[in-house]
């Protein structure tokens, strides 16, 4: 059988709030995706939909093909790990583990084979003696998610599982998050709004805004072609800088014109007023007294540099090697890639293709 996951024109309201509308996906057995926006975007309500914890409006979810719109959620073949761990604190991990297996009325030996693959596989065997209060926040978590590893279902819903965890153990449990589902090859659901865990997870990001997806897609391609204004803001770190200009005839490329920059495109593009975006690390910066560029700020981040560099009252950011030798105040040229950029319509704000 295999754990496809597909959602119809699915709808939910709070009230008259509409939180999710007319949202379709489909999810392929094995795949990772990643819904990832910013809070209030209604990640978690499109979560808690597929999970059946909360009534759709209208619309359907189907699980391995089957409708499961108004199907309870012990009966939709998946399992689910929560932000908040939700473990039993009277319990061992081990009984934590086990228990929705007694429940569910599994023989005693099968219920510990299957404790005793998840213990193993999440490195939990040294810990199934110990209640959640003598645990750290990381082996609670990996307790809750080795309790939806025991139920055995193809498909598995995280819920921000690593946003209470401080900085390095979100690193830790996200690679081994990642080796899971290398070994499993459960289809997996997974809520965040922190992009480095999107991007290094997802096999499919689907990044999402008011209740609707903007772009689903690889994390190559959400990053280098994002579909709208609002993905290419959201997505990289410092942001995508963006200037506001025309973009006229040329042969066989366009040009892009503003006050603060001009620029042969790579391409001929639909002329028109439109906006240009260029990530950070796609401008390289020269000192040259000469320059028409004024070096404001630069941050040293460790591996990199990031330079604030400002003409005609427009700030770039632009991002460089750590050893760059310049300083504030001097004077820069700065050379845009002209192959790394994007265009997106002022009146949509959707991208902008060449001819
Ligand atoms: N029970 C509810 N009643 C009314 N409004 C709700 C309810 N639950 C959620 N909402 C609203 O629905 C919207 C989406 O919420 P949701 O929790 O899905 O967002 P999210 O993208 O997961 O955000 P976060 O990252 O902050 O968890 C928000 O505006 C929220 O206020």
């Amino acid at each position: 059988m295999t754990n496809q996951v597909t959602i119809e024109h699915l709808s939910i309201k709070h009230g008259d709030q509409s939180i999710v509308s007319d949202l379709s996906l489909t999810i392929d057995d094995g795949e990772f995706i990643v819904l990832l926006g910013p809070s209030g975007c209604g990640k978690s309500t499109l979560l808690n939909a597929i999970a059946g914890l909360l009534d759709v409006s209208e619309g359907r979810i189907f699980i391995s093909q089957k409708d499961v719109t108004h199907a309870q959620p012990k009966d939709r073949g998946l399992a689910m790990v929560f932000q908040s761990y939700a473990l039993y604190p009277t319990m061992t991990a081990g009984e934590n583990l086990a228990f929705a297996l007694k429940v569910a009325g599994l023989k005693k030996t099968d219920i510990k084979a299957r404790v005793d693959k998840a213990a193993k596989i999440l490195q939990l065997e040294p810990l199934l003696q110990r209640k959640p209060s003598q645990l750290s926040g990381g082996q609670r978590q990996r307790v809750a998610i080795g309790r939806a590893l025991v139920r055995e279902k193809g498909v598995l819903l995280f819920d921000e599982p690593l946003s209470n965890l401080d900085a390095k153990l979100r690193t830790e449990l996200r690679l081994e998050i990642k080796k899971l589902h290398q070994l499993l090859k459960n289809t997996l659901i997974y809520v965040t709004h922190d992009q480095i865990e999107a991007m290094t997870l997802a096999d499919r990001i689907a990044v999402m805004h008011n209740g609707k997806i903007e772009q689903i897609a690889t994390p190559a391609v959400i990053y280098r072609e994002p579909a709208t204004r609002f993905v290419a803001e959201f997505i990289g770190s410092p942001a995508m800088n963006f200037v506001t200009g025309e973009v006229s005839a040329g042969n066989p490329a366009s040009q892009f014109n503003a006050d603060e920059l001009q620029l042969t495109l790579n391409a001929a593009y639909p002329q028109g007023p439109a906006e240009l975006g260029i990530r950070p690390e796609s401008i390289t910066p020269e000192l040259d007294t000469q320059g028409e560029f004024t070096l404001e700020i630069i941050e040293y981040t460790g591996a990199d540099c990031i330079l604030w560099c400002k003409n005609n009252h427009h700030t770039w950011v632009v991002k460089t090697h750590s050893q760059f030798p310049g300083k504030a105040g001097d004077k820069l040229t700065l050379s845009f890639d002209n192959s790394q950029f994007s265009l997106f319509s002022l009146t949509t704000g959707k991208r902008i293709y060449a001819n």
